[in-house]
């Protein structure tokens, strides 16, 4: 049976979790272990995530690409607690794009 998830709560709830490891243990906590081992190594496990993903992406099992995304969209909020930055600044930005098709603002880029 699949359990249905409210995306912006669970997200929500992710990131206070983030927040509050940012004063942990970190010999207790996955987080707090990568918040000590500072912004290099966090960016490297972005990277790892991210060819992950795209290695699940070419194999047939959509459940392991699931799996992967989850590992890279957790990393990706592990680097935004680390640099101060929120997920509503995320979600602000792509809502400020919404409707505006990505053929236009290329278009309108200054050429060069
Ligand atoms: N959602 C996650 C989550 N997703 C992935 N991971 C961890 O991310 C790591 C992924 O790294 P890899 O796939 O490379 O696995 P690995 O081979 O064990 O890692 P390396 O040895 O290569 O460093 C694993 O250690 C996973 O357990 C996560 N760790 C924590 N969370 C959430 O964060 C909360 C806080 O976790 P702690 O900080 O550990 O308390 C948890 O309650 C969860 O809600």
């Amino acid at each position: 049976m699949t359990i249905q998830t409210d995306l912006g709560a669970v997200l929500d709830q992710l990131y206070a979790t983030l927040l509050s490891r940012k004063s942990a243990d970190p010999d207790s906590s996955y987080a707090a272990s990568l918040y000590a081992k500072g912004l290099d190594v966090i960016l490297k496990k972005l990277g790892e995530e991210a060819t992950e993903t795209v290695i699940a992406a070419k194999n047939q099992d959509p459940s392991k690409l699931v799996y992967e995304l989850a590992d890279l969209w957790f990393h990706c909020f592990v680097l935004m607690a680390e640099r101060g930055l929120t997920p509503q600044q995320v979600a602000d930005e792509l809502a400020r794009r919404h409707g505006r098709s990505g053929l236009d603002e290329k278009a309108s880029r200054p050429k060069g």
